[in-house]
């Protein structure tokens, strides 16, 4: 893996919801991610952004635990200080802390309520009016519920594509997590859908930290406040979001984001 000698990573002033530590992340015995050292601020969007193949997505899914069995993690991830990158983690006690949602929407093949009270079940919610009531408020989060309301029992694949991927969204919050992943959450979605999940996860941040992959550039500077640019599998920057698309601290980060790489 080729080193890269001039990175930039900001030290946030504002209270931290995950840190990463040395983290690497092999596959086999080619390293994909490298050293990754990075503070996530609290109750903030941050976007990870970097040419294909950079490691963006391998990094993310390290974070909740998703590349158990498939690569293997070194270094540390910190949630209130504790090590989740420990064999000793119950990693589905993990993901209720740290949900995510994928590129492709993928809601079972069940009806719309039910892929809300899915998991609240599993983990034991048998009061009715309480799973009708996380059911309400997870589809009025993403604002679905008006679109939604009156059709509950319908299967979830039946929505298009920009609503199956809210309701996956609703599916991952009604578990109440600190922090949401997506990765590239809307790549399949048209720009209406688009623009309503962007403004979806404007209305989350208050309540959760929000960590998103994205290819598109405008999405990163419109939606993020934070910026990590990734490059060769490796952290090259990390910066306010502002700063990234106005002033990088470093060239390869510039050229990027100004279209001028490779
Ligand atoms: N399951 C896997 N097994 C082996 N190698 C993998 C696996 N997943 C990813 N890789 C490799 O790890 C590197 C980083 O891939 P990753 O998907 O994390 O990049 P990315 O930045 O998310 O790319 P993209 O933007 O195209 O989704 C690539 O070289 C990729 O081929």
């Amino acid at each position: 893996m080729m080193e890269i000698t001039e990175k930039y990573i900001k030290k946030i002033e504002t209270p931290v919801a995950l840190k990463t530590q040395d983290l690497a992340v092999y596959y086999g015995d080619k390293k994909a991610f490298a050293e990754g050292t990075i503070e996530f601020p609290q109750h903030q969007i941050t976007a990870l952004i970097g040419p294909s193949g950079c490691g963006k997505s391998t990094f993310l899914r390290s974070l909740n635990r998703m590349n158990d069995g498939i690569a293997r993690v070194e270094g540390q991830i910190l949630y209130h200080g504790l090590d989740i990158n420990n064999d000793q983690i119950n990693i589905y006690e993990l993901r209720k802390h740290i949900g995510m949602v994928f590129q492709h929407p993928n809601p079972f093949y069940k009806s719309i309520r039910e892929n809300i009270t899915y998991a609240l079940k599993y983990h034991g919610v048998k009061d009715q009016s309480v799973l009708d009531q996380k059911v309400k408020e997870s589809l009025q989060a993403v604002a679905l519920w008006d679109e939604v309301k009156d059709s509950l029992d319908k299967n979830g694949k039946q929505l298009s594509g920009g609503q199956q991927q809210r309701l996956c969204i609703a599916r991952a919050i009604a578990m109440e997590p600190d922090i949401l992943l997506l990765d590239e959450p809307t790549s399949g979605l048209d720009p209406v859908s688009t623009r309503k999940v962007e403004d979806t996860l404007q209305e989350l941040k208050q309540k959760y930290t929000i960590i998103i992959v994205t290819h598109n550039m405008q999405q990163a500077s419109r939606s993020s406040d934070y910026t990590v640019f990734f490059n060769l599998g490796q952290i090259v920057e990390f910066d306010e979001t502002s700063q990234i698309f106005t002033a990088p601290h470093v060239q390869m980060t510039e050229d990027y984001v100004s279209g001028n790489f490779g």
